[in-house]
């Protein structure tokens, strides 16, 4: 069984997010586009484009297109402006216009970086995404948020730029290493939390065939998460108000993730962020501490380390104060009025940040 659903702004459907077993539909799914007689440039990383450069290129050519690929190194030290450069490169030398388009074959890496050099070659040109980790799958693909590092700040540059298809094929999650397997349901957890209680139950409830990659529990929960998201940014495209709920975790999680030289994943970080967020919404008598503990229960389920040693939780706070999550001098912060029921919070002290850090930061 695939699955489609469709992204709206303003009522009006922009993109379709695919949900298949394979790459045989992402032919039929880009022809809906209308695009033929033009280049497209896949870019994706030294992991991935070895393992399904050559079949997306064979899809994709018979749509009538010329196809290209552009490798770069794999990891988060690559997001940044050099590796963007360097396409532009690319795209310049093999005389890429207006009209032609890039894919984005990847995890959230690939995802972020192709579409943020889709935003700006050209004044915009065209995309779409392919995501193949769980992460990209579930999260980055979806609501054209697209960007790159800059200095040691995390998704300090970017534009909104949408995709025109998110095709995924779900096998792709079978090559991918437990370790990054996992960190994608640090993004899952957080969407049922901030979004949808019944959601995050289910979530609990199903671990163990989840994390047995059964099929059909993998697709209703890659559809649930896509249909959070889609919820969320379809209200809040631009995140001038309520599409902040989608960072949960975030405040202090870049922060861990910065410090920690991108040695933790980005589901990891975003895990002992979400676990402070929790703990000052016990605090704050927002959620019990019963609660609290089945979430720590659920991390630890899903093989999330619930701690981490050799930053300080000093620096944590400076680092998290001197990111974009400040405005006008006040740190923004997610917290859970209930399970399911997230509010952005402009009044969290440090003091507050200090103790909700003291179990996370060893
Ligand atoms: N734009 C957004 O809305 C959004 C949302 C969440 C996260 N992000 C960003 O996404 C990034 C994290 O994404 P990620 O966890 O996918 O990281 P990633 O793109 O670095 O992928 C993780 C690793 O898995 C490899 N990989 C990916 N798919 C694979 C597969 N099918 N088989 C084998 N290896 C595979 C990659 O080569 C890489 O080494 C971060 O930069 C984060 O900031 C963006
Ligand atoms: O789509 C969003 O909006 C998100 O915040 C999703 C996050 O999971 C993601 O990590 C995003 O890249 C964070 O963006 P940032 O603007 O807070 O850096
Ligand atoms: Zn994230």
């Amino acid at each position: 069984m695939s699955e489609i659903i469709t992204v709206h702004l303003d009522q009006k459907p922009i993109y379709d997010i695919v949900i298949e077993k394979d790459f045989s539909q992402l032919g039929t799914a880009f022809s809906r586009l209308n695009v033929t007689g033009r280049k497209i440039c896949i870019v994706t990383d030294s992991n991935v484009g070895p393992l399904y450069a050559k079949a997306v290129q064979e899809v994709l050519e018979t749509t009538g297109n010329q196809i290209f690929v552009y490798t770069f190194a794999a990891g988060e030290e690559s997001k940044n402006l050099n590796t963007v450069q360097d396409l532009y490169e690319f795209l310049i030398e093999n005389h890429f216009d207006r009209k032609d388009m890039l894919a984005a074959l990847g995890g959230g890496v690939v995802g972020d970086l192709t579409g943020f050099t889709a935003a700006t070659y050209l004044r915009g040109i065209s995309f779409i995404q392919i995501p193949t980790s769980l992460l990209a799958q579930v999260d980055s693909s979806i609501g054209g948020k697209t960007g790159v590092d800059f200095r040691a700040y995390k998704n300090m540059v970017g534009a909104f730029h949408q995709p025109k298809l998110v095709y995924m094929n779900m096998s792709t999650l079978l090559s991918l290493d437990t370790r990054l397997f996992n960190s994608g349901f640090g993004e899952i957890i957080k969407h049922g939390l901030i979004k949808d209680a019944a959601y995050y139950r289910w979530l609990q409830n199903n671990a163990a065939k989840i994390q047995a990659k059964d099929y059909d529990a993998l697709e209703q929960m890659i559809a649930g998460s896509c249909n959070i998201k889609r919820e969320v940014v379809e209200l809040d495209p631009t995140e001038q108000g309520d599409r902040a709920l989608l960072n949960f975790g975030h405040t202090l999680g870049h922060a861990i993730e910065k410090l920690m030289n991108f040695q933790l994943y980005h589901g990891e970080c975003v895990v002992l962020g979400m676990i402070a967020a929790l703990n000052i919404s016990v605090t704050r008598g927002h959620i019990t501490q019963a609660e609290y503990d089945d979430a720590i229960q659920m991390f630890k389920d899903y093989a999330f380390p619930t701690n981490v040693t050799g930053i300080s939780i000093d620096d944590v706070i400076r680092v998290s104060k001197s990111d974009k999550k400040m405005e006008a001098n006040q740190i923004k912060f997610i917290l859970l009025k209930q399970i399911g029921n997230a509010y952005i919070d402009r009044t969290v002290t440090d003091d507050e940040m200090k103790r909700s850090l003291t179990d996370i930061i060893r």
